[in-house]
This record gives C-alpha cells, sequence and structure tokens, in this order.
C-alpha cells in the first residue's frame, strides 16, 4: 500500500545497528538520585532497602532478557552485559536502550511497596541509559573491574565520612577537610581508631556491589555453551570480587 505523502517523513529515521559480534553493556543510571535519596529518606551511607529494591528490578530485566548473562550494582546504577552474540531487537540501539531503561524503571517503581511499605513514593524516579560497544572480553572484564573499583573508593569514603558527622559529630565541611588528602589505608586507619570499625567486616553488599550472574545449572552438560538459551541456567546474587580471575575462570560462559 503506498503511503500518504506524507510518509517520505519516514526516511529522516536513520538505522543505528550496534556492530556485530561486540559485546554490548548497557548501564542506567538514577535521575538526581541526590535528591531522590534525600526525599525518600535513604539511609546514610547505604539504604540496604533501596539496594535491594535495585537488585529486584535488574533480576527482573534479566529475567525478561536472556540474552543478558551479568548485571553488576552499586548506588543508584546497573550494568548489563549481554552476550556478543545477542541479536536482540536486531541490535538496533535506541530500541535496545529505552526499552531495557523503560523496563527497569517500572520494576523499580512496582517493587517499591515491598521494599519501603510505609515510605510512599513522592514523585516518579527516572533512569538514563547508555550502551558501550567493547570489541574485546578484555575490555568487558575491565569494565566491570572499573565499577567495582569505584564502588570500593566511593564506599570506604562515605562511610568513614559519615561516621564522622553521625558520630564524629563534625560538620559536613569538617568532615570533608579530615579526609582531604588521605590514602586507602589512612581511612581503614581512621575507621578503626575512631570509630572501632573494622572496614572489611562491613557488609560485602556495600563494599563490592550486587552481582548478578546467569549461572549454568546442570554442568553436566560441558562445554557449557549458551546453545540458543536451550542451556538451564539460575540467576544467582553474589557480593564477591569480579576484579581477580576467579569469578571469570568459574564462567568462561560470560565471554563467550
Ligand atoms: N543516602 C543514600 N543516598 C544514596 C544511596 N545510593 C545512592 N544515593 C544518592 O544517589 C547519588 C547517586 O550519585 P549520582 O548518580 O552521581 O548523582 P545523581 O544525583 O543521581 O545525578 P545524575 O546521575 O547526574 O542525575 C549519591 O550521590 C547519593 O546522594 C544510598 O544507599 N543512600
Ligand atoms: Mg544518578
Ligand atoms: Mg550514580
Amino acid at each position: 500500500m503506498a503511503g500518504s505523502k506524507y510518509a517520505y517523513v519516514r526516511n529522516f529515521e536513520l538505522p543505528d545497528p550496534l556492530l556485530p559480534g561486540t559485546f554490548l553493556v548497557f548501564r542506567l543510571d538514577g535521575h538526581s538520585f541526590h535528591r531522590f535519596s534525600t526525599e525518600h529518606q535513604f539511609t546514610k551511607p547505604n539504604d540496604v532497602q533501596a539496594l535491594m529494591l535495585m537488585d529486584h528490578a535488574a533480576r527482573d530485566v534479566m529475567e525478561e532478557y536472556k540474552d543478558i548473562v551479568l548485571a553488576f550494582g552499586e548506588s543508584d546504577e546497573y550494568s548489563f552485559l549481554l552476550r556478543k552474540s545477542t541479536s536482540l531487537y536486531n541490535r538496533r540501539e535506541s530500541k535496545i536502550c529505552s526499552t531495557l531503561t523503560s523496563f527497569f524503571t517500572s520494576c523499580y517503581v512496582f517493587h517499591w511497596k515491598e521494599y519501603f511499605p510505609d515510605s510512599p513514593l513522592l514523585y516518579p524516579p527516572s533512569f538514563d541509559g547508555r550502551i558501550v560497544v567493547y570489541p574485546s572480553s578484555r575490555e568487558v572484564r575491565d569494565y566491570f573491574s572499573w565499577r567495582q573499583a569505584d564502588t570500593h573508593i566511593n564506599n570506604l569514603y562515605n562511610t568513614i565520612f559519615w561516621a564522622l558527622v553521625q558520630q564524629g559529630g563534625k560538620t559536613t565541611t569538617d568532615a570533608h577537610a579530615a579526609l582531604r588528602g588521605t590514602v586507602s589505608s589512612q581511612k581503614h586507619e581512621m575507621l578503626f581508631k575512631s570509630f572501632g570499625v573494622n572496614y572489611n567486616e562491613i557488609d560485602a553488599r556495600f563494599r563490592k556491589g550486587s552481582i548478578l550472574v546467569r549461572d549454568i545449572e546442570d554442568v553436566s552438560h560441558k562445554p557449557l555453551k549458551w546453545k540458543k538459551n536451550k542451556a538451564k541456567t539460575k540467576i544467582n546474587l553474589l557480593h564477591c570480587d569480579i576484579i581477580k580471575d576467579e569469578f571469570w575462570d568459574a564462567r568462561p560462559h560470560l565471554l563467550e
């Protein structure tokens, strides 16, 4: 059927395929969550309910999109790794990015009440999304190492910062000043000497972030291939190291 005389405008919509045979990393981040967390009175420095809600929404995304093999979450962000061979939405960038961002946001709102039964949503939260294309497993591993290192740096800083303010009675300005120029070992020492806190004993969820990994359940069927999504898989939530080799060596299928 011939279109109307207006149909030519369709030609202005340009295709936006992502390079085939590359790893896709989709990351979303809460929009203005500094304000959102303040208005909804999130616990400082870490609100375990808020983090669990993020994990729940991310798991929903992975249940819906089987080509996501790994996800990493911290603070108001989540990163998702799509397997190299994915043909999701014909690898159209804006389709993948907008649909996944929208679905995650809906799930976040949908489950809000389960995690904050006494604190109704005061306004609708939103998330931004982006997709980065990585050519090889090296960059993918470095990407996830980057996010986990970021989690560690931020969490160490925030933990000592809020201890100085909440228990130490310092103003936020004084707490920032006290930490200026300190290295990691000094922060550990301050935390231990002034507040009796051994950083390494803090909840691993806060120190390592959240890892959602699609593990192959039936390991008797080697080699571990996805085989067109036919392998029986299970999504596990971990708070472990993903920088060292151990995590990846145990799961060669993630970078297939
Ligand atoms: N109290 C508390 N605040 C949190 C928690 N997780 C995230 N936040 C807040 O969310 C912010 C997230 O940082 P960003 O994503 O860099 O900043 P943003 O305000 O969301 O701004 P944009 O992402 O640029 O829109 C943090 O700076 C905190 O203020 C939490 O567990 N507890
Ligand atoms: Mg944000
Ligand atoms: Mg953020």
